[in-house]
Formats: structure tokens, C-alpha cells, sequence
């Protein structure tokens, strides 16, 4: 028995390996290396290089692999970019996973967790945000998830499959021992985008927009970190191995920082007084979403470790340092 993970040579997936391993699990993964790196599948996980839509490779690796479960985070992540390119993104988003489940059900794998986002939400009427809340994404990106999220809706309804969909706020931080962390050339994330610009990477970085309807003008979002969320897949997958059934929930900690807290807290943190320049919004952005995490805590027995911006951006410095440490050599 083994787990397929999809896009396990990127940020999340890679930390998600790392979770499966640390919990004795057999480990497959299978990434086509667009914006993931070989060196970051860590051993002994297989690592599969192909496409999530090569239905022949997936089922044949599925076969091979006795895989009976498959956590699937590969797909294209930008906001804006989706904005740019909607085509593209529901392709690559929703075309391609209509393929991996087909290939799920077709080879009788039962359990499916998905990386689902707030991005479905849009800009919600009021936070905390719950599962219940409509529906209604401000971009392609998240149009481009939530149908995925209805698929596997309407395939868990008629056939013996069951999936686990997390809606992930902001992902961020790196494995506390250091063994994985964000490589992702030309990052747009924000802490990101902060970390390389406070380690010199970068000679500045912008604020997209500072006119909006929060306390100080820059957007809202929930900042989570990626071994708390990583952890909360285990926590799925055991659910669904157990008969558990469907589920949705959100990945959050129920508390949001503007642009400008993250951008001042890794100054604190690094010591660095860094060169920020105001800029017009950015395309497709929300204004203020924070997740209510009740549900996760609630079906999945699910426990935070790392609730705290300043641990998150240490961590995070920490990874971007060995990072160019790694990138010298
Ligand atoms: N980072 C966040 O804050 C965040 C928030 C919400 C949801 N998510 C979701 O989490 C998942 C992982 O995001 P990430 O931040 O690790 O991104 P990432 O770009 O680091 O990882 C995605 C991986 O998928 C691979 N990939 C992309 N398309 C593929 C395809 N068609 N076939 C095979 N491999 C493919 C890439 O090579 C990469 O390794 C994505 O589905 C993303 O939408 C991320
Ligand atoms: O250099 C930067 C980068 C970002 N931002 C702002 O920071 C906020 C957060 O942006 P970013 O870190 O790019 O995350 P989001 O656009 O909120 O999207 C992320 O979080 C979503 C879940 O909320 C995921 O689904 C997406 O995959 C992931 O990219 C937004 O207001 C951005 O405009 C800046 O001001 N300057």
C-alpha cells in the first residue's frame, strides 16, 4: 500500500512527503517538474516525472505501486496569472484533474484529498469564513478549483470513492528541521517575495495596493504554516482509510495580518529595514478573508503548532538562507 502524491516536487508537496515519511508510509510521487525540483522529493519516495493527465502513466504507476491513496496538490497556483491566462489555468487546474480522478476511480483508488483554496470563496460577506458561506471566486484560479471540488462532489456521489477537500488559506513557512521549504523560482507569494527581498535577493518589493476597506489599507489574509497544514492531510487521509467519508474544510487559523503586518514583522525578524514601494492593486486580489477552522479541528482532531507569525517568518528566512546557501555551491 502507498500514496500517490501529485505535485510532491513542490512548496507543499514536498513538506507533504516529508509528512508521510515521518509517519512510515510508502511514498509515490508523480510531478511533470514545471515548477518543482527533483532534489526536493525526498528519499526514499519514488519520484515519478510525467503529467497528472498521462492517464496511462498514472494508471500504470496506480497498478504498480499498490497506490491506495492519492493527495494531489499538482496544478498552477498564481492568482494573477490566472487572471492572464484563464484558459490555461483551467486546463492545467480542472481539465487535468477530470483526468486523474477518472484514473482514480478507473483503478479502484477509494480515498482522494484535494488542495482546494480560500480563492473560493472571494471576498466574503464577513469573517471568519465557514464552509457554508457562498460561493463566489474573484478569479479564474479559484472558479478554476471550486470545479474540481464539484467533481469530486458528484463522482464520491456515484461511485465507491470518498475525497477529503481542504480549502488552504495562505500557505507559508518551511519544515521546521529545514529538510524542505519554498524553492519556487520568481515566487509571488508574499512572505515569500519579503524573505528574499529582506536576504538581498531582491533590491525591493511592492505593496499592491493600499486603498483598501481594511484598518490599514492593504489586503487581509490567514497565514498558515505549511507543516500544520501538511499535518492536517495526514489527519484526512487516516479519516478517509477509516471509512471517515467526504469531507470539505477550511485550512486556517482563523486570524488575519494585513500586507503591511507581514512585511513589518519580517523586518522585526530578520533586522532588516528593507525598501517597500506602494503599487496599484494587484488583479483578482480579495479584500480580507480569514478562515473559521472549526470544522478541521472539529472531524479531524486537528492540532496547530506553528500559530505564529513571527515562528512562521523565522522559519521561512531560515529556509531562504540555506536556499542560497545551496544555490552558491
Ligand atoms: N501556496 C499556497 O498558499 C496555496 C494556497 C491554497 C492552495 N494551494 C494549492 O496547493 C497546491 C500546491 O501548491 P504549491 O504552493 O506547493 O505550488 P508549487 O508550484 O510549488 O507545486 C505544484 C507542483 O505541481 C507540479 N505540477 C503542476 N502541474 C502539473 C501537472 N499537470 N502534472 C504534474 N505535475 C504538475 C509542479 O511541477 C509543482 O511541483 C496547488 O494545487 C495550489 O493551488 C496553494
Ligand atoms: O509582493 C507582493 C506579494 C503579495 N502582495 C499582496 O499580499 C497578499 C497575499 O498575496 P499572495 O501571497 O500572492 O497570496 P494570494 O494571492 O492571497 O494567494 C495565495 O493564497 C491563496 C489562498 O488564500 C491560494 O489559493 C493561492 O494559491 C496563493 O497564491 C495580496 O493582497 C497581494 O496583493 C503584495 O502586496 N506584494
Amino acid at each position: 500500500m502507498a500514496v500517490l502524491v501529485t505535485g510532491g516536487a513542490g512548496y507543499i508537496g514536498s513538506h507533504m512527503v516529508w509528512e508521510l515519511l515521518d509517519h512510515g508510509e510508502d511514498v509515490v510521487v508523480l510531478d511533470r517538474l514545471s515548477t518543482g525540483f527533483d532534489w526536493a522529493v525526498a528519499e526514499p519516495a519514488r519520484l515519478v516525472v510525467g503529467d497528472i493527465a498521462d492517464q496511462k502513466l498514472v494508471e500504470e504507476t496506480i497498478e504498480r505501486c499498490s497506490i491506495d491513496a492519492i493527495i494531489h496538490f499538482a496544478g498552477s497556483i498564481i492568482v494573477p496569472e490566472s487572471v492572464a491566462d484563464p484558459l490555461g489555468y483551467y486546463l492545467n487546474n480542472t481539465v487535468k484533474s477530470r483526468a486523474l480522478i477518472e484514473s482514480a476511480v478507473r483503478t479502484g483508488v477509494r480515498h482522494f484529498i484535494f488542495s482546494s483554496t480560500a480563492a473560493v470563496y472571494g471576498t466574503p460577506q464577513a469573517n471568519p469564513v465557514s464552509e457554508e458561506e457562498p460561493l463566489k471566486p474573484e478569479s479564474p484560479y479559484g472558479t478554476s478549483k471550486l470545479m474540481t471540488e464539484l467533481m469530486l462532489r458528484d463522482t464520491a456521489a456515484a461511485h465507491d470513492f470518498a475525497y477529503t477537500a481542504l480549502r488552504y488559506f495562505n500557505v507559508c513557512g518551511a519544515d521546521p528541521k529545514l529538510r524542505t521549504g519554498q524553492s519556487t523560482k520568481g515566487a509571488t507569494h508574499l512572505i515569500k517575495v519579503a524573505c528574499e527581498t529582506a536576504t538581498g535577493k531582491r533590491p525591493q518589493m511592492e505593496v499592491f495596493g493600499d486603498d483598501y476597506p481594511t484598518r490599514d489599507g492593504t489586503c487581509v489574509r490567514d497565514y498558515i504554516h505549511v507543516s500544520d497544514l501538511v499535518n492536517a492531510h495526514y489527519l484526512a487521509l487516516e479519516r478517509l482509510r477509516a471509512g471517515g467519508g467526504s469531507l470539505m474544510a477550511n485550512c486556517g487559523y482563523g486570524r488575519g495580518y494585513s500586507v503591511l503586518d507581514v512585511i513589518d514583522t519580517v523586518k522585526r525578524v530578520s533586522g532588516t529595514d528593507f525598501a517597500v514601494k506602494r503599487s496599484a492593486r494587484r488583479p483578482g486580489d480579495a479584500v480580507s478573508i480569514v478562515a473559521s477552522a472549526e470544522r478541521c479541528v472539529s472531524k479531524l482532531g486537528w492540532k496547530p503548532q506553528h500559530d505564529d507569525l513571527e515562528e512562521i517568518v523565522s522559519h521561512a528566512l531560515r529556509w531562504e538562507e540555506k536556499l542560497a546557501r545551496r544555490n552558491r555551491l
